[in-house]
């Protein structure tokens, strides 16, 4: 019998995502960073003799399986999910005849701004390279990454990153601090394609030019220690151009937006800044400590939509075998 080679990679949030024009083909670029959160998609990878591809999903947590793993994921084609395009992309490039049996577990919520089907392909790549005995470093599997989608070199190097171009060109941030972030997912997906192209019913808003690296000010806040008295520099920080589209397109997401923004700490200095993760609808707010996250969460919970709160942590590294 062949030995199952597994690996995982993170989900992430997008805590500065500046939105640029779009090109020819539709695509926008971005100036954003990215920072990779303990939530991990897991793919087992099974050789079979005979070259083809299958993928069976499950959830992580089955008593989240309505969140995690939704029927539209099964009934997705086989050749659109994005671990058996990862796989195959991984055949046709190093010639490989080797097919694989797939079991994915769904951690991460679908279609909820945090990549989960990024990392899904980004584990896929990690997994395949080990089962198909390919001595080719990380880097080299990044032009590969970016052919299954924006997101997916991301989810392969996780830690903290800048992110250029399509948001796929990447650069290491760290070291950083851990810090808690509380993710909102939403009962009710939403595409990122559609969140887009709201965005270029306002062209005007979108940056005409946008930067090349983070400013040394933004920097230091990245990478300093938290304490409450650079906590709300920090959080200044934080900022998502596909805000306004996504609350075009999903009214129902102001209200706890402005909730949580509204708390206070002793001191009365905001607790936190609630965004949008990448394209939505899962918000997200970070935490400097685990009573504060917990505060925010309790808040968030209290609207209607907001179908689960994760207090995460990181960054933590990218795919990884395990
Ligand atoms: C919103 C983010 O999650 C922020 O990290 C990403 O930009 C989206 O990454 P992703 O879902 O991996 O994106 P892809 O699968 O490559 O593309 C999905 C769709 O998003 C839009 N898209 C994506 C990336 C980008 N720089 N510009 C775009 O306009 C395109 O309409 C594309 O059809
Ligand atoms: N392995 C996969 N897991 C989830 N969705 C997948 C997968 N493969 C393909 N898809 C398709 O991609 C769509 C978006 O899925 P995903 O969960 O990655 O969204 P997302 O978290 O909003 O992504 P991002 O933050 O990268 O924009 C799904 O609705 C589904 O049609």
């Amino acid at each position: 019998m062949s030995p199952t080679f597994t690996a995982s990679a993170p989900a992430k949030v997008n805590l500065l995502l500046r939105c640029g024009q779009p090109d020819e083909k539709g695509y926008h670029q971005l100036f954003t960073v990215f920072h990779s959160l303990n939530l991990r998609e897991t793919v087992s990878l099974t050789p079979r003799e005979d070259g083809k591809i299958t993928v069976t999903n499950q959830p992580a947590d089955p008593s989240q399986s309505a969140i995690t793993c939704p029927p539209e994921l099964d009934e997705l084609p086989a050749e659109k999910h994005l671990a058996v395009r990862a796989v195959k992309l991984i055949q046709d490039t190093y010639g490989i005849k080797t097919g694989a049996d797939l079991v994915v577990t769904k951690a991460v919520p679908v279609a909820g701004g945090m990549a989960g089907g990024s990392a899904d392909a980004a584990a896929a790549l990690w997994a395949a390279k080990h089962a198909f005995g390919l001595s080719v470093p990380k880097v080299e599997l990044l032009p590969l990454a970016r052919q299954l989608g924006a997101d997916v070199p991301a989810c392969l190097l996780g830690e903290i990153l800048l992110g250029t171009g399509y948001g796929d060109h990447l650069k290491l941030l760290g070291p950083v601090p851990q810090r808690y972030w509380v993710m909102a997912t939403n009962q009710t997906g939403l595409s990122t394609p559609l969140v887009f192209q709201q965005a270029d019913r306002h062209p005007e808003q979108l940056a005409a030019e946008l930067p090349t690296e983070l400013s040394e000010a933004e920097l230091k806040l990245l990478q300093g220690t938290d304490s409450s008295d650079t906590w709300t520099d920090f959080l200044e920080l934080l900022e998502n151009d596909l805000t306004l589209p996504a609350l075009e397109l999903r009214p129902d997401l102001a209200a706890p937006l402005a909730g949580v923004n509204a708390l206070k700490d002793v001191d009365q200095q905001p607790l936190t800044r609630a965004i949008l993760s990448g394209s939505g609808p899962t918000l997200a707010a970070p935490a400097l400590d685990l009573p504060s996250a917990q505060k925010i969460a309790q808040t968030f919970q209290t609207y209607p939509g907001i179908e689960r709160c994760y207090i995460l942590q990181g960054p933590v590294p990218g795919a990884q075998l395990h």
